[in-house]
């Protein structure tokens, strides 16, 4: 393991901020710390960076009790969401920031900061300023920063958060692809299911101070270990006390086993998706639809259809403690 967090608990005041916390965090994987605002994880990264001291548990990190270790003797690389970037020092100089404090040969600090700056793609900015560089290319540099010293670990709290989504997006694929380049083990934190279900390989789900769940992708999506869980990681709606996904929703014209009659309230066309709006005696629930069964069933309001959830649906009674 890279990271093993054990019984971490750790207060504000009052406030108890992580509850009794453990995870493992395998060599090599890129991991997500996801959960909603306030939930834990900033506080969680910074446990591990050693930017905060827990209350009681330890933090192992390669094998070693870090627990009390100062940050910089972690050996952990980390980047914010608003990175604090030299604005008097080019692109270069920022990135070889590190290497020049470690007094490292001047050769060896060109050829690693130029392998670098290819490797986050800005190999032709090299000499500009930060104030030269949009959004997406700072935080870029900001990595290329923080891998300079060849971390052992490195920890990302919302390192594309005030960005736009777009290109957001561009850098969730450019994260993945850098991973699987340099196969640092990775923590990053986001609040963002889908941001966390593309880019990593294990997702943790923090919330209240507490993990709720940690799995691969598929798992916490599938198999969500409560109806929290079920509701944080992708749409949900409600079919006779379970929450099922909508699009393992089954609409079919006449009675089927195990299905209920349902009135269609509405046909809201999302692009290639279809929601489509039902009530269920009292109930509202959706469904998300293809085009195919809009057409073969000739879904308009008011139509009467029947639900059940589609084979593959996973049902979680809405009560689930
Ligand atoms: N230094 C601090 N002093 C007092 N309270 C704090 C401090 N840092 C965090 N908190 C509180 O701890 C709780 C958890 O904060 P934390 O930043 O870890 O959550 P988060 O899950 O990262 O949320 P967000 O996504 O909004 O950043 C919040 O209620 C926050 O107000």
């Amino acid at each position: 393991m890279a990271i093993e967090v054990r019984n971490v608990n750790k207060s504000f005041g009052t406030t108890r901020v992580l509850d009794d916390v453990s995870i493992d965090v395998a060599s090599g994987s890129l991991t997500a710390l996801l959960g909603p605002s306030g939930g834990g994880k900033s506080t969680l990264l910074r446990v591990i960076a050693g930017l905060e001291t827990p209350d009681t548990g330890t933090v192992v990190i390669s094998g070693a009790d870090a627990t009390h270790l100062p940050p910089q003797r972690r050996n952990v690389g980390f980047v914010f969401q608003h990175y604090a970037a030299f604005k008097h020092m080019t692109v270069f100089r920022n990135v070889a920031f590190g290497l020049e404090i470690r007094k490292r040969p001047k050769d060896e600090i060109r050829s690693r900061v130029t392998d670098l700056l290819k490797l986050v793609h800005l190999e032709s900015f090299a000499d500009r300023y930060p104030a030269q560089l949009s959004g997406g290319q700072r935080q870029r540099m900001a990595l290329a920063r923080a891998l300079a010293v060849e971390p052992q670990v490195l920890l990302l709290d919302e390192p594309f958060g005030a960005l736009d989504a777009q290109v957001r997006k561009e850098l969730r694929t450019w994260l993945r692809r850098l991973h699987d380049e340099v196969h640092v083990t990775t923590v990053f934190v986001t609040h963002d299911q889908e941001e966390a279900i593309e880019v990593a390989d294990t997702i943790v789900v923090l919330a209240d101070g507490q993990v709720k769940q940690v799995g691969s992708p598929a798992d916490v999506y599938d198999h969500p270990a409560d109806p929290f869980v079920m509701r944080f990681l992708g749409p949900v709606t409600e079919l006779d006390g379970h929450l099922v996904r909508p699009h393992d929703i089954d609409l079919g014209a006449g009675p089927v086993d195990g299905g209920v009659p349902a009135t269609v309230t509405r046909v809201v066309r999302l692009g290639f998706e279809i929601r489509v709006e039902l009530l269920i005696g009292e109930q509202e629930a959706w469904a998300q639809v293809t085009r195919g069964t809009v057409e073969d069933l000739d879904l308009h309001p008011g139509q009467t259809v029947h639900v059940r959830p589609s084979p593959a649906a996973r049902p979680l009674a809405v009560s689930t403690p």
